[in-house]
């Protein structure tokens, strides 16, 4: 079965795919391989230089994603050009760690995917878990994590799907607005409740 994790900004996910591993659970994870599929030598990598040209390289030759990320905010097409790139071959990748992860003998393989229902991927999944916080949570572990300024912390919180609209469409909601002891103990409940452990 694979566990389609996901949350908002700070909502706690990279800290409970932490916990997942500590069960020996794999999790299979959208950012890094987003990530990883633009390096030098991926078949992303070569396209989006096709198509953006070598001005979004940096010195080494790696694609700077911050000059990227500048061209995109303002060009609506380019971002739909950048995305068509990227995001088949992020889905290509987590579908081939994942069967990996089955083929390898582990009944359960979890995918964190922030955007899982924004870029509605849920196909991708059997079930999908949030990790729901309070936006005062929320926006204080941002500002406490990435040294953002209010301002900075409330546009991010605010740029997002309300959490509380991704709560309708998650099969099992774990709220994460007390200690990191009971983040475990509820996550303990929903593993038990989904008889993964
Ligand atoms: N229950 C908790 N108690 C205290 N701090 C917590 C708790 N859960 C998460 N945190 C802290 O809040 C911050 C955000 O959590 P985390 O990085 O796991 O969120 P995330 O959803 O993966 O965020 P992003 O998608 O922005 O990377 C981290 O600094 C983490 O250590």
């Amino acid at each position: 079965m694979i566990i389609g994790l996901t949350g908002g900004i700070a909502s706690g996910k990279s800290t409970v795919s932490n916990l997942l591993r500590s069960y020996n659970i794999p999790v299979v994870d959208a950012d890094l391989i987003a990530r990883q599929v633009v390096e030098q030598g991926q078949s992303a990598y070569v396209k989006i230089v096709e198509h953006f040209g070598k001005e979004v390289l940096d010195e080494e030759e790696n694609i700077d994603r911050k000059k990227l990320g500048g061209i995109i905010f303002t060009d609506a097409r380019k971002r739909k050009a950048l995305n068509g790139i990227v995001h088949p071959a992020v889905r290509l990748e987590m579908k081939k760690q994942a069967e990996h992860y089955l083929m390898e003998g582990f009944s359960h393989v979890v995918m964190d995917i922030p955007l899982l229902f924004e870029s509605r991927l849920t196909h991708m999944v059997d079930r999908t878990l949030l990790i729901y916080v309070d936006e005062k949570t929320q926006f204080s572990r941002l500002v406490k994590r990435d040294n953002f300024t209010e301002e900075e912390a409330w546009s991010r919180i605010a740029s997002q799907m309300p959490l509380k609209d991704k709560v309708e469409l998650a099969d099992a909601v774990i709220t994460n607005n007390g200690s990191l002891e009971e983040l475990k103990v509820k996550l303990d409940e929903q593993l038990r409740e989904w008889k993964i452990i």
